[in-house]
């Protein structure tokens, strides 16, 4: 099953060599195989998947016309609405929440036959980058299993790292797909801020998130965001007008003449760990082989980021997570005596360290009298960070980096300070504010075996281009690595 991708299984289901029920209960058996020791999943749904599975195999048999990702189990991001199956957040605010209603992109997946087999764990509300602030699990890393997958979407990125699902859904605000994707040594995609939609993604920072794929190879992720991609009228964000581009086709068209540009900064970071800074050089040489002009510039913009990124995202958490307020659904406490006291204690109660502390720090920023010495100073910066990457695109089809300063830590390490937790996102936050695509891939391997991330970043809507390099890059690479499970 590993060795043929989305595609030539979707063909061989269509042609009746492989059954449905055959794929999904190869996945279903290495996932009861490696979840105990995985904990990628908040929540799985086998026997509908073998249900539906089953189902598809009967029209095929009869004829009927199937889906683009007929029998294909994919695990979603248990942020991301399904109609009648629990979205948690990961959070016991949310543990009891059934939606009544499916996120578009889980819509768009069902039209396709895709077939949905567990919701995966995250930190709580999408808040982390180890999704150790999950309330109910710690995921472990597939390639070493003392250490974090990554966040927030580490339960995703897990399971396809550990070959339980062939692809997954993430969600990306600051670097949720692109950082766990690294860490377990695969391919994820933060596409350009309204090329997939949000309805039905439960809402972080509203002017960031995107969702996107996982996948093992970066062929099977072009593969998915076309069934991703796409204008909502249930999405006020969703870009209008989209010329919808089949992002497979030409994808091996490989990349000669491209110009690609890596910016000083993120080379002379001090927090940089050496080996990803020598992958990183070495993969440059690796592009310049396949005919790519590398050269380095300057982007100045990118080493102030952070500050920024983290007052405007958790100003806009702060404000959508005021809805969770017990009254109309959500967990709520036991004891009251007012409706005051009934939303205080729910909301303390309710919701973890890491998100109270987003809340607090959002709603500061946006407070009166200091607005305008943060959250407006904030939106100035985003403006000219938008600005200096549209010029940097005039001269460069893509810019190159590393997705994390640091190799995949261990668990428990970095988790008592967050200060140290938000500095691992220092190469990605800055793609969120300039609404731009990025996609991580492995790009190195460190001499402990662990993945080191390439982050590929192109212009707003030029998916395509990212795609043809990381292809080129893949199979030049071709970089294996060995999992623990
Ligand atoms: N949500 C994300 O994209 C992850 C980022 N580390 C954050 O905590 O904000």
């Amino acid at each position: 099953m590993k060795n043929y991708s989305i595609k030539e299984l979707v063909n061989k289901i269509q042609n009746k060599e492989i059954s449905c029920e055959e794929v999904v209960s190869y996945y279903i058996k290495n996932i009861k195989e490696k979840e105990e020791s995985i904990n990628a999943f908040i929540s799985l749904q086998e026997e509908k998947a073998l249900k539906k599975a089953k189902e598809l195999d009967e029209k095929i048999a009869k004829g009927e016309n199937v889906g683009k990702l007929s029998g294909i189990p994919i695990a979603i991001k248990d942020n991301l609405c399904t109609n009648g199956v629990a979205t948690t957040c990961a959070s016991k605010m949310l543990e009891d929440f059934i939606p009544p209603y499916d996120a578009t992109v889980i819509k768009k997946l069902q039209e396709e036959d895709a077939i949905l087999i567990g919701k995966t764990n995250l930190d709580e509300f999408a808040m982390g980058s180890s999704t150790e602030n999950s309330a109910f699990k710690i995921t472990k890393n597939p390639i070493d299993k003392s250490r974090v997958p990554g966040g927030s979407s580490g339960g995703s990125a897990a399971a396809v790292g550990a070959n339980m699902v062939p692809l997954a859904l993430g969600s990306d605000t600051g670097g949720s797909i692109r950082q766990p994707a690294s860490f377990c040594g695969i391919i994820g995609m933060k596409p350009t801020y309204g090329l997939v939609s949000r309805f039905g993604l439960i809402a972080f920072g509203s002017s960031l998130d995107q969702v996107g794929p996982f996948s093992m190879t970066v062929e099977d992720n072009a593969y998915l965001l076309n069934i991703l991609a796409g204008e909502d009228d249930l999405d006020g964000t969703s870009a209008k007008n989209l010329e919808v581009k089949d992002y497979t086709e030409g994808i091996d068209s490989g990349i000669k003449g491209m110009k690609i540009g890596i910016p000083v900064e993120f080379i002379e970071e001090e927090g940089l760990d050496e080996e990803i800074k020598e992958a990183i050089f070495k993969d440059i040489e690796v592009l310049r082989e396949l005919g790519a002009e590398v050269e380095e510039f300057s982007l100045p913009v990118t080493k102030d980021g952070l500050a920024p990124y983290y007052i405007i995202s958790s100003a806009e958490a702060s404000s959508n997570l005021a809805r969770f307020d017990s009254i109309r659904y959500g967990y709520r406490t036991k004891d009251y005596d007012s409706v005051e006291e009934l939303v205080e204690k729910s909301r303390s109660e309710g919701f973890g360290k890491e998100v109270k502390r987003r809340i607090m720090l959002g709603t500061y920023a946006l407070s009166s009298g200091y607005y305008d010495a943060y959250y407006n100073k904030a939106q100035k910066f985003r403006a000219k960070l938008k600005h200096d990457f549209k010029e940097a695109f005039k001269k460069y089809d893509i810019i190159i980096g590393p997705v994390s300063p640091i190799l995949p830590f261990k668990i428990g390490e970095r988790c008592e300070d967050p200060t140290a937790m938000y500095l691992a996102d220092i190469y990605t936050i800055n793609i969120n504010l300039a609404t731009v695509p990025a996609l991580s891939m492995p790009g190195g391997k460190s001499s402990e075996g662990l993945p080191i991330g390439l982050q590929l970043i192109g212009d707003v809507f030029t998916e395509d281009k990212i795609y043809k390099v990381a292809y080129a890059l893949e199979k030049k690479l071709n970089l294996n690595f060995e999992r623990e499970v």
